[in-house]
């Protein structure tokens, strides 16, 4: 094992990576091993091959005529027309229990779907909104505009919360409710400028920031900048991609003739490496069928936004911010992210290894059982508000195919 991660490590160095990159990754991740983080930081101590270069291929023919970049006036205006759908809205508010005068922290905004069933819940209740997404920034200032007084937008990551609220003068233990709402927004998904879409072609890019840390990588940087073994490796950690090294070699292929720039191009690659009977051969969990390239795309999301870190420290953010009986919501939207919630709620190692082999499998599922049984349970810091998880009704996927995956889990602070 040490052998391999060695390894990795040195043929990382050759190929290069970036400094961000290894604060990104290597700072305490919650779900890598620390042997991996040992790997990761040593791959990312070189110099930024990308700074300044952003790749801009163009041989590659976009899926949709008409493709361009838009200003930022125009991407709110789009944001605007698909705008998100509130995932397990009737849920969401249960698990609140929105009172007169309450402050809320609703630490995803995106479409503000969420904020605004809570500012209609009640008139006097104050919600601060964050954001890392200048889009949904410019979105919860509009709305900040409509109700004086009562939303307070923030543009940052979970991670900066601490800094941004300690601005706004919002004390430790003074908030009444928190929500997290996971992943990406449908205004990410649908705006192909974004690049974090599968289905609709544009720029590699993937960064929820947009272009506010010139210095982060995008996601052509990552898949044209690092070696094989990384590549797989993050295959294999973000998106339990069983065909993790068979796909990062195809990558190191295709980016040896043209570099891969484009998402159409990206999903092309992945496309190729499988039988053509194999193209949406996968299934998710309701036994719809999803394209091959769909785990690549996350893997990818995951380690350019640095989610599970990021996730990890906005709950460690909503422990702090609450008050004593203050509720927190948390919506997920795959096993990685549930997993670090669920662990998190009840005091156990969010580093831990996730469990694979067959009896640990089992252990789990016979945990998940006890735990149903049991009811609520207390971490020291957290009690659950209902057993397990809450998952959409099946008329709620039907509306708003998009949230299908969700998984709830509600707790408060003790
Ligand atoms: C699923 S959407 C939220 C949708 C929202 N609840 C609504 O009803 O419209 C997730 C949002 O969280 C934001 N986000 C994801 N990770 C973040 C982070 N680490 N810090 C701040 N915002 C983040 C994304 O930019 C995206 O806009």
């Amino acid at each position: 094992m040490k052998m391999h991660l060695r390894k990795l490590a040195s043929s990382c160095l050759t190929r290069g990576a970036t400094k961000t990159m290894a604060c990104q990754h290597v700072s305490a991740c919650p779900t890598l091993r620390s042997s991996w983080r040992v790997a990761l930081d040593v791959a990312c101590r070189v110099s930024q091959p990308w700074k300044g270069s952003r790749l801009s291929y163009s041989g590659f023919a976009p899926m949709e005529p008409g493709h361009q970049d838009r200003g930022k006036d125009d991407s709110t205006i789009l944001a605007e027309q698909t705008l998100h759908k509130p995932v397990m809205l009737k849920e969401v508010l249960q698990c609140l229990d929105i009172q007169p005068g309450q402050v809320f922290l609703d630490m995803t905004f995106g479409g503000g779907g969420h904020t605004k069933a809570i500012l209609r819940a009640s008139p006097e209740v104050t919600v601060v909104a964050l954001d890392r997404d200048p889009t949904a920034f410019s979105l919860a200032q509009q709305l900040a505009k409509e109700h004086s007084g009562r939303v307070h937008p923030l543009l940052g990551r979970f991670s900066e919360l601490g800094a941004l609220l300690s601005r706004l003068r919002l004390q430790p233990g003074s908030v009444d409710a928190v929500l997290l709402d996971a992943g990406c927004s449908s205004m990410q998904m649908d705006c192909p400028e974004r690049g974090f879409s599968l289905s609709k072609d544009g720029p590699l890019d993937m960064r929820m920031d947009a272009d506010r840390y010139p210095d982060m990588p995008c996601a052509a940087d990552v898949v044209n900048a690092l070696d094989q073994q990384a590549l797989a490796s993050i295959l294999t950690a973000y998106g339990e991609e069983r065909h993790a090294r068979k796909l990062a070699s195809a990558m190191v292929e295709a980016r040896s003739v043209y570099p891969i720039t484009r998402t159409q191009q990206l999903a092309s690659v992945v496309a190729g490496s499988f039988a053509a009977s194999a193209l949406y051969a996968r299934k998710d969990r309701h036994q719809r069928p999803s394209h091959v390239a769909t785990k690549t795309f996350q893997a990818l999301r995951m380690f350019v936004n640095d989610e599970l870190n990021e996730l990890h420290a906005g709950l460690c953010t909503a422990q702090t911010m609450l008050k004593p009986g203050g509720r927190l919501c948390v919506l997920t939207f795959h096993s990685l992210e549930d997993r670090l919630v669920k662990r998190f709620l009840h005091g156990e190692d969010v580093g831990a290894p996730p469990r694979r082999s067959l009896r640990q499998r089992v252990q789990q599922w016979e945990e998940e059982e006890e735990e149903e049984k049991d009811g609520e349970k207390d971490s020291g810091h957290w009690v659950d508000l209902q057993r397990g998880v809450l998952m959409p009704q099946a008329e709620d996927i039907l509306e708003n195919p998009r949230g299908r995956s969700a998984k709830l889990r509600a707790a408060f602070k003790q």
